[in-house]
């Protein structure tokens, strides 16, 4: 029988070793992560979308990490190869609209993993964030893999409460969150809420303003996607 390739499992690890911020390091994501927030760049919505999507594929890429793999031989016009195929494809979920290109990315390296979609928006009007969680189509999430993904992880409601409401829908093995930017508020609600979660953000910035919003951040990411909403 083909043997499992596991990492080591982290989930009874400290919450501070749970939360991995990507553009700690120099790499081409902070380049990304730059153009992202840059006003000017934010005029050309095709590369803000597509720097979304390329973010989303170095998170896959980093996540994989934390995946099992079977072994198992391959075929090559010159002899065999023992080569890691993933176990099982995760499950890629996603808010919308913002985490649409996000999500992309993922699937673009995931690309047999089946996705869930929630429609998740903040009820105006309210003093304090208030999230409505209406749409929700997901497949079984019992015993596999869930990669959550949206962008902006604010006040870290949208999340939480997408989270809580795709339960419904299975118990997943393992938890996976990815976002781009998050704020201190955002990563301490999502942490304390889904202990079992493992976090991965580009960038972790300075606060929350008045209206929630990530500061210094990028905008509202899902108008510099599709437009604004009225
Ligand atoms: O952490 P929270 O305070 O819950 O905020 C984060 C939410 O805000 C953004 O969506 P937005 O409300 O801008 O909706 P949109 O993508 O439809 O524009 C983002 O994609 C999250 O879903
Ligand atoms: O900073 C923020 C907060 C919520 N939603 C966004 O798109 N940006």
């Amino acid at each position: 029988m083909d043997a499992l390739i596991s990492p080591s499992a982290d989930s009874a690890a400290a919450p501070e070793s749970r939360v991995h911020v990507v553009c700690a390091e120099p790499s081409v994501a902070n380049h990304f992560l730059a153009e992202l927030r840059d006003v000017e760049v934010q005029r050309d919505s095709l590369r803000f979308r597509r720097n979304l999507q390329r973010l989303g594929e170095i998170m896959a890429y980093r996540i994989s990490s934390q995946l099992s793999y079977v072994e198992k031989a391959v075929k090559t016009p010159l002899g065999e190869s023992r080569s890691l195929h993933l176990h099982d494809f995760p499950v890629l979920a996603t808010v919308l609209r913002a985490g649409l290109p996000f999500h992309q990315g993922f699937l673009n390296y995931f690309d047999q993993s089946p996705s869930a979609f929630v429609a998740a928006y903040r009820i105006e009007g309210t003093s304090q964030v208030q999230v409505q969680v209406d749409y929700l189509s997901a497949p079984s999430l019992d015993e596999r893999v869930l990669i959550l993904v949206d962008p902006m992880l604010a006040s870290g409601k949208s999340l939480v409460q997408t989270y809580r409401a795709m339960l419904r829908f299975g118990t997943p093995r393992q938890v996976h969150i990815a976002a781009v930017i998050a704020s201190p508020e955002g990563v301490a609600h999502v942490t304390r809420e889904i202990p079992e979660a493992t976090l991965w953000v580009a960038a972790i910035d300075e606060k929350l303003n008045e209206h929630a919003y990530i500061v210094p951040g990028l905008g509202d990411a899902g108008d510099l996607s599709y437009g604004s909403k009225l």
